[in-house]
């Protein structure tokens, strides 16, 4: 188990890039919580600002209005270096297209991972998480002879092997069949039960039936926040 998941806390946020007439309002007014170990989708059109959302609760970018808290740490008055520090402790990113290191072999961005985050047995680590998401005996391929799920994998190995506890993902199975991106969700899902925050940006509202949580963004707008409509399913009855 990690431990205690840090509260993601976004108050009054708003964000806009750029200024005068080409300027572009991302995100306004969103207030989100989120508090303990959850699957979080987050749902949206093409636009609607998903992954300026990200960003944001990843630290890696500040709101132009409100605040935004990871772990009661306002990161809006953090200095870029303390932004670093939390980010490096708190969140882990997995992206559409995997983002591997080409050079270096699956064991090796996996180890990256956990080196990046400064994890003691880095090791030892590093075989567990990549024995954990099935792929030990692919640990010496490079990322060009894997297949796009298996990449994925490669990738949610090194996002676990940094040990924290916030999970990241910004349309995970954007480029897989599927198959294989119904077995990249029930990975990402099973995480919640070690006692992670799952956050999955997504424009494929087949995902979101199968959340705790879902969170629609409609123009940088939070329009609905709560449970699946009808209920949560199992990952068996997605369809896409
Ligand atoms: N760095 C930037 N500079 C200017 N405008 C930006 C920047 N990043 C995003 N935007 C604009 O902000 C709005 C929200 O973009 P964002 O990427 O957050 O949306 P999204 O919902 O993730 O979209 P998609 O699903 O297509 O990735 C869009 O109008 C986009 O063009």
């Amino acid at each position: 188990m990690v431990p205690v998941v840090p509260r993601i806390d976004l108050c009054g946020v708003g964000k806009h890039y750029g200024g005068g007439e080409a300027g572009v309002t991302a995100l306004e007014d969103v207030d989100l919580r989120v508090e303990g170990s959850a699957f979080v989708v987050v749902l949206g059109p093409s636009g609607c600002g998903k992954t300026t959302l990200l960003n944001l609760v990843g630290a890696l970018d500040i709101p132009t209005a409100g605040t935004v808290r990871l772990g009661g740490a306002d990161l809006t008055r953090s200095s870029q270096r303390e932004r670093r520090e939390i980010r490096r402790h708190t969140v882990s990113f997995v992206f559409q297209s995997f983002n591997l290191f080409p050079a270096l072999t699956a064991r090796e961005n996996v180890r990256f991972g956990a080196d990046v985050a400064g994890r003691p047995r880095a090791r030892e680590v590093t075989e567990e998480v990549l024995d954990g998401v099935g792929l030990a005996p692919r640990g010496d391929h490079f990322p060009h002879q894997l297949s796009g799920g298996e990449q994925q994998r490669v990738a949610i190995a090194r996002a676990l092997a940094t040990g924290n506890p916030i999970l990241l993902a910004d349309e995970p199975t954007g480029e897989l069949d599927f198959h294989t991106g119904v077995q990249i969700l029930v990975l990402l899902e099973a995480q919640t039960a070690a006692g992670r925050t799952v956050v999955v940006v997504t424009h494929n509202r087949e995902i979101a039936r199968i959340a705790d949580r879902v969170v629609e963004l409609s123009s940088g707008r939070i329009v609905t926040d709560g449970p699946p409509p009808g209920g949560r399913v199992p990952v068996g009855d997605l369809r896409w």
